[in-house]
């Protein structure tokens, strides 16, 4: 039986009146790549914030790694190994690829300029090709490609070394072809120990990617399946749809 290396308790969340998630509670297994699901506006970015540390819930609990990090900030639950990438990854105007990346190391391991940052070129320069940025690494990150700015923001909460990494919506705007790589190196990521819990619409590279799926549907769990169950369960399908749908047809 694997470790549980996330577990959230009865989370809710409201914004004045409107309940945005009403008692959610998921776990992942360490090891697990796990997707976040549900239709637009049912609460997947919100939990993905509470779980952070980005945005404070109503009630409930959360767990990372055996500690309640309810309401710690998020760089407190960052360095117990926790981290996240945003919808839409804004990047600073003045640093180039590179320099993002250099910038990106956990503080135990030093940001403690260049004498330190010299024994992590290695690393950042198995980034860069890794994550096919080695040819823009001395552009202004801002002036990248959305997707080239989705691997940059993935590349760069890597250098902090997590145990769980949640994406937010990770092939928005992606190219096919950049969205089968990605598929790949999230794949070498969690070869490489990482858990991943990942926000997505992308059936296709749900299906690829995950081992699981966990879907929402205004503010609660509907369903806790593999990808290939989804369209078998008849309220996730209701949720999409909100009607019956050809077997093999379900798109989000
Ligand atoms: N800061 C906020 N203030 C008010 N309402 C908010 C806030 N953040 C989110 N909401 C509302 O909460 C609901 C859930 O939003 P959330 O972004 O979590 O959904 P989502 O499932 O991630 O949607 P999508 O797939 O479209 O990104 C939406 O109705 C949204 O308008």
């Amino acid at each position: 039986m694997l470790e549980t290396i996330l577990s959230t308790e009865s989370i809710r969340k409201s914004f004045g009146a409107h309940c945005v998630l009403d008692g959610v509670s998921l776990s992942v297994r360490k090891g697990e790549i796990v997707g976040l699901l549900g239709p637009n506006g049912s609460g997947k970015s919100t939990l993905l914030n509470i779980l952070s540390g980005f945005t404070p819930s109503d009630g409930g609990a959360v767990n990372v790694d055996g500690h309640d990090v309810t309401g710690l900030p998020p760089h407190a639950i960052a360095r117990l190994g926790l981290v996240r990438t945003f919808q839409l990854p804004s990047m600073p105007h003045r640093m180039t690829v590179r320099e993002v990346l250099q910038a990106g190391c956990r503080r135990e391991a030093g940001l403690g300029g260049a004498l330190r940052r010299w024994r992590y070129d290695a690393e950042v320069a198995r980034l860069l090709d890794q994550f096919l940025l080695t040819r823009v690494q001395d552009q202004p990150a801002s002036a990248l490609s959305g997707g080239q700015k989705k691997l940059l923001s993935i590349a760069t909460v890597l250098r902090s070394r997590p145990k769980l990494l949640c994406l937010d919506e990770p092939t928005a705007g992606v190219h096919p072809n950049l969205r089968s790589r990605m598929v790949e190196l999230l794949k070498e990521v969690n070869a490489q120990g990482v858990t991943i819990l990942v926000v997505e619409h992308d059936m296709e590279f749900i299906r690829e990617l995950c081992g699981r799926c966990v879907v929402l549907d205004r503010g609660a769990l509907i369903a806790d399946c593999a990808p290939r169950e989804l369209v078998e369960n008849p309220r996730v399908v209701e949720a999409y749809l909100g009607k019956a749908v050809e077997k093999g047809k379900l798109t989000a």
